[in-house]
């Protein structure tokens, strides 16, 4: 098989170069047992093109790669020149920002003019706030310890980190991850997901254009099994960074402990709650927490998937956000996620496909809830669901507590404060949580007594790249963005210096 080929996406009238190699020291080449994954487009159901999978002693010739760098031109290059270097990588995601989420919207079927465009200011944004920051966050401290002696702390990097992304936000996972790690200091092994790998396989060579030394960045697409499992076990890798399921999430961190002690950021599940009193302005709880569930599909790992609503408001609430969401939330012309009608494409596979239909199927038979399709599945070969709802669900329920991971929210209605809060804790997870309200007392409680990561009041998965994002209990270990972005990636050494003369 080739390292190239050619593809085209005729809604866009674009023709372009798609890279199918794995990416070491800045060139594209074929994986050591030539072994292929093929890629699927899940708004037709049929096949985009294949590209390379790495093995194992392709996961070493990367990571040789990544330490050979690190110890010899990274390690020694400048956190100003690291900034300026990001700083141009900016500008050339800027100059390919329509093909990136065209090639984002063709592999994972995400909207491209409501979602993959949106994907890439977030993109850009972040890349130039890390860019400024390479020679601003993640300094140490002078701590003076006494009249003969002080110290500082320096904030070390790694050295080679290994990183797994997920399928949901393919650029924008990999970026929360490699411009804040590269920012700090590290060289990088990145592991794309199988089923949207094509995305970040164009991105690579941006890097080099850049002007990244060779073995700075490597991007080996690769099953999760194989690769995944290889990055995480390796003994030269210094930190591994995840983005998944809980369960692959546990299966990391136990590779990590048992091979090398590696450090670990793990950003898992989630089954938000998205809570509304009586008091909020109910068009704008509808809008945002609608927006928080069947935004991308409902493929978010902070979709407020749980609704849970006071039970004074519960039925007017239900009729607005039923209304709302068949007028806003739909596939749009001939389900097309490249048309701009189109805000919700398809889920990303037809194991996902079958598996939130399980869900759905399971909601219906097995527990025999009430539930609302909000529109009429699509006539094709498309992994499409309808936006739906479950009305009344018991917190007992698998639908109240396992994470979905497609647009199927559940609905639940509570008395006064100390019912909703009891609810909206009642789940393993721990990532986010909306609260909607006048009240800022109230809002004020609900910050201070939820357990999650992050709380937003009065709207839902409006994310900040400036701030810190990450998990409670079994969401996941350690903090992405902001100046944690960088954090993430450093370690801290303490230096002592006694100036005491005998
Ligand atoms: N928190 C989030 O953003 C995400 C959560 N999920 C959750 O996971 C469920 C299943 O989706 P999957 O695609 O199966 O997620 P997954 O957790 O298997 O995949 C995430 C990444 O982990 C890699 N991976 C898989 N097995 C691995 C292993 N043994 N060692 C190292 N890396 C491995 C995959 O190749 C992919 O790059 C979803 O329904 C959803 O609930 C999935 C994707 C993203
Ligand atoms: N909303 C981006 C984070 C995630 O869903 O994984």
């Amino acid at each position: 098989m080739s390292l190239f080929t050619d593809l085209s996406i005729p809604q866009l009238n674009i023709s372009y170069k798609q890279p199918l190699g794995l990416f070491i020291n800045n060139k594209y080449v074929a994986s050591s047992d030539k072994k292929t994954i093929e890629t699927v487009n899940p708004a037709t159901n049929t096949p985009i093109t294949s590209f390379y999978a790495a093995s194992e002693a392709d996961v070493g010739t990367a990571v040789a790669a990544a330490r050979e760098a690190y110890e010899t031109v990274w390690s020694k290059t400048s956190a100003e020149h690291r900034g300026a270097l990001i700083s141009n990588l900016g500008k050339l995601i800027v100059e390919n920002k329509e093909l990136l989420a065209a090639i984002e919207t063709l592999d994972s079927g995400k909207p491209y003019y409501t979602n993959a465009l949106g994907d890439l200011d977030q993109i850009s944004q972040l890349t130039t706030y890390y860019a400024g920051g390479a020679d601003k966050y993640s300094k140490g401290q002078m701590i003076p310890v006494n009249n003969d002696k002080y110290a500082y702390t320096v904030k070390a990097p790694y050295g080679v980190v290994a990183q797994i992304v997920p399928w949901n936000y393919p650029l924008a996972m990999a970026s929360w991850k490699m411009q804040g790690a590269l920012a700090a200091g590290n060289t990088i092994v990145i592991k794309p997901a199988e089923n949207t790998s094509l995305s970040l396989l164009f991105f690579a060579q941006l890097f080099e254009k850049a002007g990244f030394p060779p073995g700075v960045v490597n991007v080996l697409p690769g099953l999760g099994a194989v690769t995944g499992s290889s990055l995480a076990s390796h003994i030269d890798v210094d930190k591994i960074a995840f983005t998944g399921s809980t369960a692959v999430g546990q299966k990391v961190m136990a590779l990590a402990a048992t091979s090398n002690l590696k450090a670990v950021t793990l950003e898992c599940g989630g089954k938000s709650p998205g809570v509304v009193f009586a008091d909020a302005n109910l068009d704008e709880a509808v809008k945002w927490t609608a927006a928080g569930i069947y935004y991308n599909s409902g493929q978010n790992c902070t979709a407020n998937s749980r609704l849970l609503v006071q039970e004074s408001i519960y039925d007017e609430f239900l009729a607005k956000f039923t209304r709302h969401v068949q007028e806003e939330w739909t596939f749009g012309f001939n389900s097309d996620p490249f048309d701009k009608s189109c805000t919700v494409g398809p889920v990303i596979s037809k194991a996902q496909y079958d598996r939130v239909r399980g869900y759905i199927e399971h909601g219906k038979t097995q527990e025999k809830l009430s539930v609302k399709h909000m529109g009429t599945d699509p006539q094709n070969d498309g992994f499409f669901i309808t936006p739906t709802v479950f009305t009344e669900v018991p917190a007992e329920s698998k639908l109240f507590q396992e994470e979905i991971f497609g647009p199927v929210a559940v609905l639940q209605k509570f008395k006064d404060y100390d019912e909703a809060i009891a609810l909206a804790n009642n789940t393993t997870y721990g990532l986010a949580s909306a609260v909607f309200t006048e009240d800022i007392r109230k809002a004020n409680f609900f910050a201070r007594d939820i357990k999650a990561g992050t709380v937003w009041i009065n709207s839902s998965n409006d994310e900040e790249i400036s701030v810190p994002f990450g998990g409670f209990k079994m969401s996941g270990i350690g903090r992405e963005l902001g100046e944690s972005g960088m954090d993430a990636y450093t370690q801290t050494k303490a230096v002592h210096v006694n100036i005491s003369k005998l």
